[in-house]
């Protein structure tokens, strides 16, 4: 396995506050890797310490197997970021925005043009080169951002929080470009979120709290071992139903009309639906979410 990002031991110290606490964990090259947490749980400073803009206290964090305290220069070479608030100028149009960028990176002249218009294709957005970046909406700012990221060819793109703001057509459309990105340029992303849904489409998935990592693995992996899938049952007979959960050994609780049933396995909850069949009014299985397992992790909601 190939990691483009290790990080070890490592500590971030704001005076006396410890905002992260000893945390260790690699992304796979070409992955979609997540932080998810709430607000505060020490994303950000992981992010900014991994982009070269915080110092780390102690411990070590490479990427591309550059050292990011010593090497800065050659990690910022190989990475892409987007901030959670815009940093384009709202004064200039598209193209001066991309080519400000390609000048920082001193990227050669004869090759600049081509390159915006390739970083504009990625994102859809070659027709609104010469709009004023003032002119465009929210989701097509966080769109040339990306582009933007992407002028210098970096390996890895982080994006903290690249879709908070923004409406659910809009996110969608932002991730449609995020994983076309990773699967055909092969681009590391590295990405915080507090959008359960952004997580669970995440190869892999750090959740954070309290500067920590509290769990760390794929999502269905981590909905299986801290998650149980309920099923909601309505029925015209609750008697009869009550009687059979208590049967088949199934753990209930009767809200608002429905009995929830928490599942081990599917078994003795088909064995209760074939006895009980003709009472059943309707029938829902949900299965476990991320939120459950932050919920089970730490006995609080992600958005507290
Ligand atoms: N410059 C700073 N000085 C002091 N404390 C800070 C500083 N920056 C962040 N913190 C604190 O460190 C902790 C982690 O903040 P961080 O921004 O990394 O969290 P986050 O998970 O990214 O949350 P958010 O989603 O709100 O950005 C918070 O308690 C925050 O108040």
């Amino acid at each position: 396995m190939n990691n483009m990002i290790v990080v070890k031991d490592f500590v971030k110290n704001y005076g006396h506050f410890t905002a992260v606490n000893d945390v260790s964990f690699e992304v796979e090259s070409g992955s979609i890797f997540a932080f998810l947490g709430p607000n505060g749980a020490g994303k950000s400073t992981t992010i900014n310490t991994l982009c070269t803009i915080l110092d780390k206290t102690s411990g070590t964090l490479r990427i591309d197997g550059k050292d990011v305290s010593t090497d800065k220069d050659a990690v910022r070479s190989v990475i892409g970021v987007v901030f959670q608030d815009s940093t384009l100028d709202n004064k200039m149009t598209v193209e001066e925005n991309l080519k400000m960028h390609a000048y920082f990176y001193k990227l050669p002249r004869t090759i600049i043009n081509e390159r915006i218009q390739f970083v504009l294709d990625i994102v859809d957005l070659a027709a609104w080169k010469k709009a004023m970046i003032s002119s465009l909406s929210g989701g097509m700012k966080r769109r040339i951002e990306i582009a933007r990221s992407l002028m210098h060819f970096p390996k890895v793109l982080f994006l903290d929080e690249p879709t908070t703001g923004l409406d659910p057509q809009t996110r969608a459309n932002i991730w449609e470009y995020i994983t076309k990105l990773q699967k055909e340029k092969k681009i590391t992303i590295f990405l915080t979120t507090h959008y359960m849904d952004e997580a669970e489409i995440c190869h892999k998935v750090a959740v954070m709290d309290h500067g920590k990592i509290i769990a760390f693995d794929e999502p269905y992996a981590l909905k299986k071992r801290y998650t149980k899938d309920k099923a909601y049952i309505a029925s015209n007979d609750k008697q009869a139903l009550e009687v059979l959960l208590k049967k088949y050994n199934l753990n209930f609780q009767n809200k608002n009309g429905h009995y929830i049933v928490q599942l081990r396995d599917l078994s003795p909850l088909m064995e209760t639906i074939s006895e009980h069949r003709s009472a059943i009014k309707d029938m829902e299985i949900k299965k476990g979410t991320l939120n459950d397992v932050f919920l089970a992790l730490t006995g609080k909601d992600i958005r507290g």
